[in-house]
């Protein structure tokens, strides 16, 4: 697991070192980090440190006692460093005594061909939009920027990306990673986790490793058969959008072995591309499933209504996706108390429909809120995708690339869901294995090729689904039995 902690967690997690903090050990440790990213960073990028010049932005606080420092360190391996103080008087004061007495020079403004920039504006107590004379500045920096902690303008706990905001080239904080690392990764760059010898536990945010995504995901044993490893059931697509069905029926029939029945009125565009799909029209004929899946393009009238009441009326899970949550924000009662699992996945706007208010700035709070109200899995889509069990526990997944923003691609993501529920994974966990094979097969369809990590070419929702296979291919090739196991998901297993 990789932990995201707020900044009230590391503030305890410093504070907790009592004398170290005091003493001001913790900030010799996370200058002498950044100056060490810095100077990596001038290497790789001008060849190397002596005469190359580096700006330095400061705020008020700690975060440009940091940079401060760091400029020192940087000085005294011939780098030129210049800074700028925003925070005025209220500059840290011993961090600009020790900038000062390196050579460093303090300047109303930047020298031309800076080579790098250092933001030392804001960290963990940055609130709000930059101020105005702040973000003239930011909006003006051309050079590469290494930010302290977090980008300036981005909120530590939230991820909310004011603008302007820094986008950093590279991002290194301290002890732990903060919320923000993973909601608003994009605009933090190259991450570098420093260790200052703080501990933070129980994160806020807790997002799997490929490794745990691989161990989880079911592969058939000597003694399984088709029905033994769960049979997902599809109700999705109508004579309107038949797409839905066929995108999200692939995708099922992709991701695990076992089987797959479609109810619906798609039969025969399903059957076309997928004969291995045993298809009906109603749900209520497609024999015995260990888990439904209902919604993506299956329209809103009121057949629709009586086949999600059907599928909710059963003891297996159910995934509920977009028309099926159109449905369920008129009909909310129709999840509340249910044994099994259910899980929701609504993008923005259809989050917006079921609770009946713009999701705000705090997406981790919205979405741990809707799952406590209706006792319900809810993962959120996005470029960070949310999951929140009823007991508040919340799962991330950064897509590593937004080209999964396109029409169709949530058909694909519960298909993919759906499938490992019918295996019997716990609904969290199906959720967020699924979001992360989701992104890696966007990646992997984009750029043309499983082994490549960069550049590619905008990508249609079903060479999502035909990229599924060669991703969990490589995904479980590298599975092991001594792959570490995601808390509390073997005893979870149905
Ligand atoms: N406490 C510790 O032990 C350590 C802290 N460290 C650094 O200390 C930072 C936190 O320092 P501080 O708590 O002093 O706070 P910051 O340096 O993050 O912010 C300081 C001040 O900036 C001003 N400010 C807030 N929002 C602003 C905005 N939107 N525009 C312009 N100015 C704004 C406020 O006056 C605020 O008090 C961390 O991010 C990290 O870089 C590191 O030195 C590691 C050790
Ligand atoms: N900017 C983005 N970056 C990465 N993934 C994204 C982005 N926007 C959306 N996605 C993902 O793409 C899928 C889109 O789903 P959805 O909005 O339901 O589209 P549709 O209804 O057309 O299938 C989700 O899995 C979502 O997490
Ligand atoms: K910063």
């Amino acid at each position: 697991m990789i932990g995201y902690f707020s900044a009230e967690q590391i503030r305890s997690a410093e504070e907790a070192t009592g004398d170290l903090l005091e003493r001001g050990v913790l900030m010799g440790r996370a200058a002498h980090a950044v100056a060490e990213v810095v100077a990596a960073e001038l290497r790789s990028r001008s060849g190397g440190c002596y005469g190359r010049s580096v700006g330095v932005l400061t705020g008020a606080g700690d975060n440009g006692g940091d940079a401060l420092y760091a400029a020192a360190l940087l000085r005294r391996r011939g780098v030129r460093v210049e800074a700028v103080l925003l925070g005025g008087d209220r500059t840290h004061a011993a961090g600009l005594e020790s900038f000062r007495r390196s050579g460093g020079r303090v300047v109303e403004s930047f020298s031309a061909g800076i080579d790098l920039v250092i933001d030392g504006i804001v960290g963990l107590s940055g609130k709000g939009s930059l101020r105005p004379a702040v973000a003239a500045l930011v909006e003006s920096l051309t050079a590469p920027i290494v930010s302290v902690d977090l980008p300036s303008g981005v909120d530590a706990d939230t991820g909310q990306v004011n603008v302007p905001a820094v986008r950093a080239a590279v991002t290194v904080t301290f002890g732990a990673l903060r919320i923000a690392h993973v909601l608003a990764a994009p605009q933090c760059g190259r991450m570098v986790l420093a260790d200052i010898g703080i501990d933070a536990h129980e994160p806020t945010l807790r997002q799997l490793t490929d490794a745990e995504v691989a161990h989880l995901w079911p592969v058939p044993g000597p003694s399984d058969d088709k029905y033994s490893q769960g049979v997902v059931g599809i109700v999705a697509g109508s004579a309107r959008y038949p797409g839905a069905g066929v995108l999200c029926s692939g995708a099922a029939v992709a991701a695990t072995s076992g089987m797959v029945r479609y109810a619906g009125t798609a039969g025969p565009q399903v059957l076309s591309q997928y004969p291995e799909v045993i298809a009906t029209e109603e749900p209520e004929d497609a024999g015995k499933v260990q888990a439904w899946v209902i919604g993506p393009g299956a329209g809103t009238e009121d057949t629709g209504v009586r086949r999600l009441r059907y599928v909710l009326d059963t003891d297996v899970p159910v995934l509920i996706d977009a028309d099926g949550l159109t449905l369920l924000a008129r009909h909310r009662e129709l999840v509340v108390g249910r044994s099994a699992p259910t899980l929701l996945t609504p993008h923005a706007g259809e989050f917006a429909r079921i609770t009946g208010t713009e999701l705000g700035a705090d997406r981790v709070e919205a979405v741990r809120g809707l799952a406590a109200e209706l006792g319900v899995t809810v993962l959120l889509k996005g470029r960070a995708t949310l999951i929140a069990s009823p007991d508040g526990d919340v799962l991330v997944n950064d897509a590593g690339s937004s080209w999964a923003a396109t029409a169709g691609a949530g058909d694909v993501l519960s298909g993919v869901a759906g499938s490992l529920l019918a295996s019997g994974i716990p609904a969290p966990l199906a959720a967020a294995a699924a979001a992360r094979v989701h992104a890696l097969a966007a990646i992997a369809a984009s750029a043309g090729s499983v082994s490549k990590t960069a550049g590619g070419a905008p990508i249609g929702a079903s060479a999502l689904v035909r990229a599924v296979s060669p991703t969990l291919r490589v995904l479980l090739s590298g599975k092991t039995r001594d792959d570490a196991a995601p808390a509390g998901w073997e005893d979870g297993r149905r």
